[in-house]
């Protein structure tokens, strides 16, 4: 019989299937067996889009195709009234319903081969700490994909922390999603449940970052007798000049290759926001009257199943050809799934223009990158606040209250000038880089992330 295995469950959403495949990839390149178990078009997705792994890696980890229902998987709406991504609750409604059974069934068949296991869950599946509390011999440990202090406000004393010592802008989660959003995590997903059905959790920030805040989060939970390891950024550690060595690179890593160090803006909103057209039109403008370099990936909000057949020619293709010309070698517009982490471990990426969900800010953080925040919903707004008022690594070019305005090319163009060009650019850049050098340093030999995972390791090796 093995020792330990270790089954993550994700939630079915690319910001979070990324980050738990990365710590199932870390944990089975250490040695563990690991199952990573999700539906089959997001097993697909993972797998597909994951960056700074190879092949070999990706043969450890055992992955599982959770049986769910059908559901509706439209395109989103980019004129709706919320910037939330409403059209994912179908797929979301038909996982919770679920995927409990499969893997219950799942986890009773890795428990009956290993002396333990040991259930990482997305904080969002209260259900699969419940299934582990069942096991004989396993436990859950929720697995938390956003900032850590995004937590802290809505613990008993973590609303004055962030105020009135540290003068932050905290306001609850629930103000920037919709209200069918926040009654499927309370009455479906049952958030709550969560923690106190888990032994602990696992946060994928790291100290240099939030250090006060672990520390908060885990006085709290130590209260419980739950355990809190930090252990991020989960993402790799990618040495550019080392990647893809004598093998072909996609196009945009060849155009940054030709650039001066530090001189190209790169410019994205992650997997699930939608500009409007206007607003595309604005940032076109802005980026073009910048004169800076850019890579700029233009997509939509990813749809529940990113394989569903969309025969429609998508709405960016037009736009893609005329803007193309225009900007005549100055920038790059990319409307395919772009490889954010090597593009932001590039040396002639200088900053970064992003919507701060969490993997795009610790991506940048990893890799001393400045954010021009323009946050769309959720916990992004906090992270903007985070970055742009705590780190002081950025600056803010929209706050959400205006999420229904189009931001007029000039202010735009104003903020890009601010970041690239700017004494006061240029100060927080380099903050940016000493700061990237520290979180580095914290997922290296001795650091404070790495003796997180060792801790987590090893406290289960000791059940044996
Ligand atoms: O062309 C692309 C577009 C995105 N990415 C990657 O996709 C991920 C996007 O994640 P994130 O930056 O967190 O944005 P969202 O996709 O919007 O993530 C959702 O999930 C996050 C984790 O819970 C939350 O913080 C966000 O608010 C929520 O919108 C990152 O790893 C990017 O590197 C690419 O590699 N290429």
């Amino acid at each position: 019989m093995d020792c330990v295995a270790v089954v993550a469950v994700p939630f079915p959403a690319q910001g979070h299937l990324n980050q738990l495949l990365h710590l199932s990839l870390h944990l089975a390149t250490a040695g563990l067996p690991v199952h990573y178990a999700a539906p089959a078009e997001h097993v697909r997705q993972a797998r597909a889009r994951v960056h700074g792994w190879d092949d070999d890696a990706l043969r450890r980890v055992t992955f599982h195709e959770l049986a769910i229902s059908g559901y509706a998987s439209p395109p989103p709406d980019p004129a709706a009234d919320s910037p939330f991504p409403s059209h994912l609750l179908p797929l979301w409604e038909a996982f919770i319903a679920d995927a409990p059974a499969a893997v219950a069934a799942l986890i009773r068949g890795v428990s009956a081969s290993h002396r333990r296991v040991v259930v990482v869950y997305d904080i969002i599946n209260a259900f699969a700490a419940e299934e582990a509390a069942r096991l004989p011999n396993g436990e859950g440990f929720a697995f938390h994909c956003t900032a850590a202090s995004s937590s802290v406000g809505h613990m008993d004393g973590g609303a004055q922390l962030l105020r009135d010592v540290h003068g932050l802008d905290y306001v609850p989660f629930h103000n920037f999603v919709t209200e069918e959003l926040a009654e499927f995590m309370a009455e479906r997903a049952r958030v709550r449940q969560t923690v106190p059905s888990s032994a602990g959790m696992l946060m994928n920030t790291s100290r240099p970052l939030e250090g006060e805040f672990i520390d908060f989060i885990a006085g709290q939970l130590a209260a419980g007798g739950k355990k809190v390891f930090s252990i991020g950024p989960v993402n790799p550690m990618l040495d550019v000049s080392k990647l893809r060595q004598g093998t072909a690179q996609p196009e945009c890593l060849d155009w940054l290759d030709m650039q001066p160090a530090a001189s190209v803006l790169y410019v994205s909103f992650g997997s699930m926001s939608s500009l409007r057209a206007e607003q595309i039109e604005e940032l076109a403008m802005a980026l073009h009257g910048s004169k800076q370099r850019f890579i700029w990936v233009l997509r939509d909000a990813d749809r529940g199943n990113v394989f569903a057949d969309d025969s429609r020619e998508s709405r960016h293709a037009k736009f893609l050809t005329k803007f193309t010309k225009q900007i005549e070698g100055m920038g790059l517009l990319i409307t395919e799934w772009a490889p954010q982490l090597e593009i932001l471990a590039h040396p002639s990426t200088a900053a970064f223009m992003s919507h701060c969900g969490w993997n795009s800010t610790m991506e940048s953080m990893t890799y001393g990158k400045p954010i021009l925040a323009w946050p769309m919903h959720s916990d992004q707004p906090w992270d903007a606040e985070l970055v742009c008022k705590y780190l002081k690594v950025g600056f803010l070019v929209r706050p959400y209250e205006k999420h229904a305005e189009v931001i007029p090319a000039a202010s735009i163009e104003q903020m890009i000038e601010k970041m690239m060009v700017s004494d006061e650019g240029l100060v927080v850049r380099q903050r940016a880089v000493e700061l990237g050098e520290a979180v580095r340093a914290s997922v290296a030999a001795g650091g404070s992330s790495q003796k997180d995972i060792e801790g987590f390791h090893c406290s289960h090796h000791k059940m044996n």
